[in-house]
């Protein structure tokens, strides 16, 4: 592209160049890549990462014909000290993966010539007319990094002439919530009030729709990873049912948002699952329903402890089988003249056991995806109703246009039949259509629990889980571990010869199964397996690890 062409005025390329060196590269860091969960590293380090995402979004609204586009900084379930930064698409979507190396290109430049090059690129390849209006929304977790990140961000989005709002700290479901509710505030059907207090209102409403004729029988412990769903949590209880009309008490742990320190340590679902422990701060009683919102809270799991006591958790996969039953049941109720096909999807992740009971047991289809909740959102969104979630806690229900219509439109035919009716329309409102969100799947779950009377017992008691074990080898080159397509990722076709070599390994166990990937965020590759005793299962995996072991040996 010609210089001084990127806009009418010919001004924009030195407003780039100008002010992108207030925001240089830290020396840090070779290169920036847009991952599977954005950008993410040292709090620190992210100004010029930041600067670069005010332009690419500004850049990705104008494409989208001035929709509006979020930018979530947060960096999770991670340390307090990590940040990170994501694009939110105009139905509150993650950015569409094409995107994802422009956003790699455009912090990745070693002066104001090439990050202004980079832009000149994009405008270039989708056509861009910079003079079109551009629309940008953002918000925060509680990392200490962010207000100054947000500096950086801003001055991106102003150099590039970008109409921009801040919403200050929200959980990252909230922001998706919010860009959505703004793209469709003048649709026949908006998403919800383009503001916090609506979100609040909205699953408020349709939380209390949900438990209209039913009551939950005990409390639930909800450890707030001392993370921003804790402020933001508290403020939802405010939009509840009281403990008296709904029976639910809820009590929060966890909350100490103002000591920087303490964000996921030692508490929250990714410490809950990954450790199999109860998160600091637990007093729970044997049978106690306890959950934990990750860092962000856009991941819940379940857990309780058993006698013994015995550590027992109900993860993604249960909370994927426990709303797959709750629907399918309702949809079958309400005997709907189109018929609606529901799907669960997951991740090779998923405890086998889950997966069969999805087809044998509630006759659902199953299917399976790629390792990353974009992934599985997309497959979901072909069902009428999909089910997905990852087996870490992080999913949601998507509805079709279909589904909605006919759920709606339907005139019940008996009082028992507008009661199912009424559940499966609160439904509805109460899942979270953008993405997958802690406060929304909890208040799912709660009134399931409340609906079937469950207790976490007969919620655990559903299906047994097969014995399983995912374990972590550090190699020299990850990126030499790639799988074949279309398997979800479970059968390698390179390093050459491997993949034959760990077939004939876990042929050796009695309805075993194993795979071995790269990891998408870390410097290691996963090794998941299954067998029908844990004995088999530690066995296996270990012979596995030797097997990948032996040849990182020989790389030497
Ligand atoms: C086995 C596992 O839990 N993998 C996680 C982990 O991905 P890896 O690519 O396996 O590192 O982080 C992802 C992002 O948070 C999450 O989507 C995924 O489920
Ligand atoms: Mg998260």
């Amino acid at each position: 592209m010609a210089p001084g062409a990127f806009d009418s005025k010919g001004k924009l390329e030195t407003a780039i160049a100008e002010t992108v060196v207030k925001f240089p590269r830290p020396a840090e860091v070779d290169k920036f890549t847009y991952g599977t969960a954005g950008f993410r590293t040292k709090g620190d380090w992210l100004d010029h990462v930041m600067y670069g995402m005010g332009l690419l979004a500004g850049l990705r609204s104008r494409k989208v014909n001035g929709q509006t586009i979020g930018v979530m900084i947060t960096a999770s379930h991670n340390k307090a000290e990590d940040n990170g930064v994501k694009l939110v698409d105009p139905m509150g979507e993650m950015l569409e993966t094409d995107w994802e190396s422009w956003a790699t290109a455009i912090v990745n430049g070693h002066s104001p010539e090439e990050t202004v090059k980079a832009y000149g690129d994009v405008l270039q390849k989708y056509n861009i007319d910079q003079d079109k209006p551009a629309n940008v929304i953002y918000a925060r977790d509680t990392r200490p990094s962010g207000a100054r990140l947000v500096k950086a961000l801003e001055a991106g989005l102003k150099a590039t002439n970008v109409t921009y709002k801040d919403f200050g700290i929200l959980t990252t479901p909230q922001l998706h919530y919010l860009v959505r509710a703004t793209n469709t505030q003048d649709d026949k059907n908006p998403y919800g009030e383009v503001s916090e207090a609506g979100y609040y209102k909205k699953l408020g409403a349709a939380f209390s729709a949900a438990m209209k004729n039913v009551k939950s029988n005990s409390p639930v412990t909800v450890d707030c990873a001392n993370g921003v769903g804790a402020p933001k949590l508290k403020e939802m209880l405010k939009y509840l049912p009281s403990e008296k009309e709904s029976g639910l008490k809820i009590n929060i742990v966890n909350d100490r948002i103002e000591q920087a320190e303490v964000l996921n340590k030692d508490c929250g679902a990714d410490y809950v699952k990954t450790q199999q422990k109860v998160p600091q701060g637990f007093d729970g009683k044997n049978y106690d329903r306890w959950c934990s919102f990750d860092g962000d809270a856009d991941r819940i799991v379940y857990y309780f402890n058993d006698e013994g006591p015995v550590f027992r958790l109900l993860d993604g996969d249960r909370i994927a089988t426990l709303a797959a039953t709750f629907l399918g049941e309702l949809v079958k109720k309400c005997d709907f003249e189109e018929k609606l096909e529901l799907g669960v999807v997951q991740t090779a992740y998923a405890n086998g056991a889950s997966s069969k009971y999805i087809t044998d047991v509630l006759q659902l289809q199953s299917e399976f995806t790629e390792t990353g909740v974009k992934n599985l959102h997309h497959v979901a969104a072909r069902y009428d109703i999909g089910v997905y979630f990852e087996a870490n806690g992080h999913g949601t229900v998507l509805f079709s246009k279909k589904a909605l219509d006919t759920i709606w439109k339907k005139e019940p035919q008996s009082p028992a039949q507008l009661e199912n009716l009424e559940a499966l329309r609160a439904a509805t409102e109460l899942i979270n259509q953008t993405v997958g969100d802690a406060i929304s799947d909890f208040l799912l779950v709660e009134a399931i629990l409340a609906h079937e009377q469950f207790t976490v017992r007969e919620w655990l008691g559903m299906y047994t889980d097969k014995p399983n074990k995912l374990a972590k080898q550090v190699v020299p080159q990850r990126d030499e571990y790639k799988t074949v397509p279309k398997t979800a990722e479970q059968k390698l076709q390179s390093p050459e010869g491997l993949q034959d070599k760990i077939d004939t390994e876990v042929a050796k166990y009695r309805e075993g199964r194993c795979f071995v990937r790269a990891s998408g965020t870390e410097d290691a590759v996963r090794i998941y397996g299954e067998a029908l005793s844990s004995y088999d299962v530690d066995h296996m995996v270990r012979a596995v690890a030797d097997l990948i072991e032996i040849r990182s040996g020989r790389r030497g």
